[in-house]
């Protein structure tokens, strides 16, 4: 334990971190070291060596999630652990595959220009997808162009066999042929005439250059027509944030307070990664470090965990929010896999308050369990405590019990692209039509279950206007013990100096914040629990 560093007195750790998001790993940029230790000889002979392991994992990845369900991210670890992938090789593989999933759309326009005579969708899969890898290597990671080519056609004699090997080395050759700024042009295509681009068109446009699909830059751009931009700022901003979207964040880690000082972690990090970790922008117990995170002995004890400072920042807004009366009895309702519950359950056992974790999934409330493990099962009241059950009959369960509540409801996660390559191209807008009647329930709840005078957050990674501010107007309309407070001033308190944040909703965003697209509405309730049921009746 350290001196106690509470959210409510902590200090900002440090100036703005700046500029834009870091090469994951910082790999390589000439192709991968081999696990010998040798280096990589290019393109010369490589025709007949084996592919390296780093490119065999990569490429292992793209078909488990491109042929699969396999999420990259839960998938990844089991690649290079079995194929003994590690140090740069594994950040090598790691940017390799992210990358081509991420850009998939990109590549695939690029590369069906440089296909003479056939159609993209008549290749093999595989050979989409070693093509895809090679793309990435060529425009995206900066590898020469002999090794990305004799390493790709080799990748493709080793998983298809001689035939594809010409058409994979002719089409990689063409790939070559441009940078990717040109490729881009060639993409975005020559407009005729002085007619201003449509919205329509700039959609279709962004959807293959920046490779999403058309129905998120849709919602995207939607999201930041919300805040009230247009003409160009809104075309700045959205090109941005889809840029964004696609630069990998490196992990940002929270102290939790109480448990380990943000300072001691960062010296446990620079020991451990050999650099200099960098203070969050933003929360007082964030730190970004290279190096990997589980083999810290704060992380491993559940002191310190992984956790963006969006995340970190909506809970401590939650928490700064003015509250008349006692302020001791806390509510996570859908606190599945734990990371915001564990910044609240450290809290608590500072400042005296228990704390009730909800979770629907059995599985994902062990993983709340795991999380805030070091604050729980503690002798005495007030407690931290992990429940399984739906978040929706809570409010009736448990009404007008809480001082504070958290609803950090299942959403799109559209506000997360940027960590999960494969998310955007799973997510179906028909998503929405499931998310959105769970959310109003979610938050309904949220509100009988927080005393009169209490304060509820609302919280999606999901900048869609359906799942956000959509979702909170509705529930407004529909009761009237319940005011919507300023969730700017709360995150102002907390920790975000931000002239941009204006209230009274809050809309993180990855280009301006260096966060995951979080969103945050404060709600307080104004009447007794029984006036609240016969408004929703
Ligand atoms: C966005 S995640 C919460 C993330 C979490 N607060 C954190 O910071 O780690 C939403 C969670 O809500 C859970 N959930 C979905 N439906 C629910 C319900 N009816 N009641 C309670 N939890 C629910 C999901 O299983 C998921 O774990």
């Amino acid at each position: 334990m350290t001196d106690r560093q509470s959210p409510r007195s902590g200090q900002r750790g440090g100036g703005p971190r700046g500029g834009s998001p870091q090469r994951e790993g910082g790999a390589p940029r000439g192709g991968a070291q081999r696990r010998d230790g040798g280096q990589r000889r290019g393109g010369q002979g490589a025709q007949h060596k084996r592919p390296d392991p780093a490119r065999m994992a990569a490429f292992e990845l793209q078909r488990r999630v491109n042929a699969g369900d396999a999420y990259a991210n839960l998938a990844l670890p089991e690649i290079l652990r079995d194929r003994r992938v590690s140090g740069r090789d594994a950040a090598f593989a790691t940017e390799l595959a992210y990358g081509a999933l991420r850009l998939r759309a990109r590549y695939d326009a690029i590369l069906s220009r440089c296909l003479t005579g056939r159609e993209l969708g008549g290749l093999d899969a595989e050979v989409l997808d070693v093509m895809r890898l090679g793309a990435h290597q060529l425009l995206g990671m900066r590898v020469p162009v002999h090794a990305a080519v004799s390493e790709t056609v080799g990748l493709a004699r080793a998983v298809s066999g001689p035939g594809p090997t010409g058409i994979v080395n002719a089409v990689l050759r063409a790939v070559a042929e441009k940078p990717l700024e040109e490729w881009l042009e060639v993409l975005a295509g020559e407009r005729s005439g002085d007619e201003p681009e449509s919205t329509d068109e700039q959609i279709t446009r962004l959807a293959v250059t920046e490779s999403h699909p058309e129905w998120i830059v849709r919602a995207l751009r939607q999201g930041l027509a919300a805040e009230g931009l247009t003409g160009e700022d809104l075309s700045a901003e959205l090109a941005a944030v889809l840029a964004a979207n696609n630069a990998p964040p490196r992990p940002t880690l929270v102290a939790r307070p109480g448990l380990v000082h943000v300072e001691d972690l960062a010296a446990e990090t620079a020991k451990e990664s050999g650099t200099a970790p960098v203070p969050g922008r933003w929360s007082p117990f964030a730190l970004t470090a290279g190096g990997d995170p589980a083999r810290l002995a704060s992380v491993r004890s559940g002191a310190a965990g992984v956790q963006d400072e969006g995340s970190q920042v909506v809970a401590l807004a939650l928490l700064s929010a003015e509250l008349d009366g006692p302020d001791s009895r806390w509510l996570d309702l859908c606190a599945g896999p734990g990371g915001k519950a564990a910044l609240l359950g450290a809290t608590a056992l500072q400042e005296g308050a228990s704390l009730l974790a909800n979770e629907v999934a059995p599985h994902r409330s062990e993983l709340v369990r795991g999380a805030l493990r070091p604050v729980l099962d503690r002798p005495g009241e007030p407690a931290v405590v992990v429940r399984t059950g739906d978040g929706r009959e809570l409010g009736e369960e448990l009404p007008g019990e809480f001082d504070r509540v958290l609803v950090d409801a299942p959403c799109t996660g559209l506000g997360a692209l940027r960590r999960r390559p494969e998310a955007r191209w799973r997510r179906q807008p028909s998503d929405l039509s499931t998310l959105g009647p769970l959310q109003r329930e979610l938050l309904t709840s949220a509100l009988d279950a927080v005393r009169p005078g209490g304060v509820v957050a609302y919280v999606t990674c999901s900048p869609h206007i359906a799942e956000t501010r959509l979702v909170v107007e509705d529930v407004l309309r529909r009761r009237e013990d319940v005011e919507l407070i300023d969730a700017a001033v709360a995150l102002r308190d907390a920790a975000v100096e931000d002239p941009r944040v204006v209230g009274p909703y809050v809309q993180l965003w990855p280009h301006r914040h260096g966060t995951d697209a979080m969103f945050l509405a404060l709600l307080r309730r104004t009447e007794e629990p029984a006036a609240s049921s016969a408004a929703r009746g």
